[in-house]
């Protein structure tokens, strides 16, 4: 038997750093919401008892190192299961780009194992899988809008936003979520208002939210990687709602309604990245637990 599980990436509206925490992470407090990228993980049962990955992407471990692989480690342990799996995943997402590619992956893992061996997992037992992954998992694991806080592990969900199309253009480097914490360290910290920005999705004020785009980790990642600034002056001339770096970078993306200003984006764009993608936002997973 085989589960396919749909792996939607997250962009971040609104990310805040608060402070160094005594676990080496940091405190966040930032909203982040699904877009229709995605990657596509299959999980099939496996004769022998271990754990394959295969990706469609070279660069991409298959080993214990992929967050999938960790997934369905940590699952065989907690729940004493004594069968193997195999683990395929078509790589859509841009890897190491701040769209949370591998944690999706993750997420999706635990979905499907949860469907392939009927295990019957709580959303709360989700969560504590994910955790022991990496920070964004458990917000992948239902997806939508949330508020994220802790070291992004803490979930609570919030309204979805009003229709409208992301633009994404990702630069040709990748930048590590580690080293752009770190250099934060040393530089003084922005703070988006993100209760101003919860407010605004509550209201369903477009206009608002595009307004309130702020991400304490972009000015850190643009003093590593010039091309975020240019990305987000073309954009800007172009013409969009709201533009901002996701997550760690480098990806920027845009916000629009309209679209002829999504397709005037993706056309100017390609002439300085190859990289670029116009999606919709994506909504929540309803759990199998959830329908009990
Ligand atoms: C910045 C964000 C925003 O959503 O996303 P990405 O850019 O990675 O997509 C997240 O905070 C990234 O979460 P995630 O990618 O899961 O990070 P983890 O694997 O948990 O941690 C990688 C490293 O980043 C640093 N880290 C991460 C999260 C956090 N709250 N504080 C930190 O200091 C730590 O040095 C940690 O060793
Ligand atoms: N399934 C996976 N897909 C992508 N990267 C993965 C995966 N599993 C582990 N990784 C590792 O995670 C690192 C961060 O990748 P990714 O999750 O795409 O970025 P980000 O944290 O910026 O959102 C990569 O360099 C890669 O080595």
């Amino acid at each position: 038997m085989k589960i396919l599980e749909k792996a939607p990436a997250k962009i971040n509206l609104s990310l805040d750093v608060l402070g160094n925490r005594n676990d080496g992470y940091h405190e966040v407090k930032m909203v982040m919401t699904s877009i229709d990228l995605a990657d596509r993980v299959e999980c099939g049962d496996l004769h022998e008892n271990r754990i394959t990955v295969r990706t469609s992407a070279p660069y991409v471990p298959e080993d214990e190192r992929n967050f999938a692989y960790q997934a369905a480690k940590y699952i065989k342990e907690c729940y004493d299961i004594h069968r193997g799996v195999e683990i395929m995943i078509k790589k859509n997402i841009p890897v190491a780009a701040g769209l949370a590619g591998g944690s999706t992956d993750a997420a999706a893992t635990i979905r499907a194992l949860d469907k392939l061996w009927h295990i019957g997992m709580s959303y709360k037992e989700m969560q504590q899988i994910s955790a022991k992954i990496g920070s964004d998992v458990a917000f992948c694991i239902k997806g939508g809008t949330a508020l994220a806080t802790g070291r992004g592990e803490r979930i609570m969900p919030l309204m979805s936003l009003p229709p409208c199309w992301v633009v994404l253009v990702k630069p040709n480097v990748s930048v590590s979520t580690a080293q752009i914490y770190k250099d934060l360290d040393s530089q003084p910290i922005i703070h988006p208002d993100v209760d101003a920005m919860i407010r605004a999705i509550e209201k369903e004020d477009f206009q608002t939210i595009c307004g309130l785009l702020g991400n304490s980790l972009e000015p850190v990642t643009m003093r590593r990687v010039a091309d975020i600034a240019k990305i987000k002056d073309h954009m800007k001339a172009i013409g969009a709602e709201g533009i901002l770096m996701s997550g760690s970078g480098p990806t920027v993306f845009a916000l629009t309604q309209h679209e002829s200003r999504m397709l005037r984006l993706m056309n100017g764009m390609r002439g300085y990245c190859s990289q670029v993608f116009a999606v919709r936002l994506c909504k929540p997973f309803t759990l199998l637990s959830e329908y009990e």
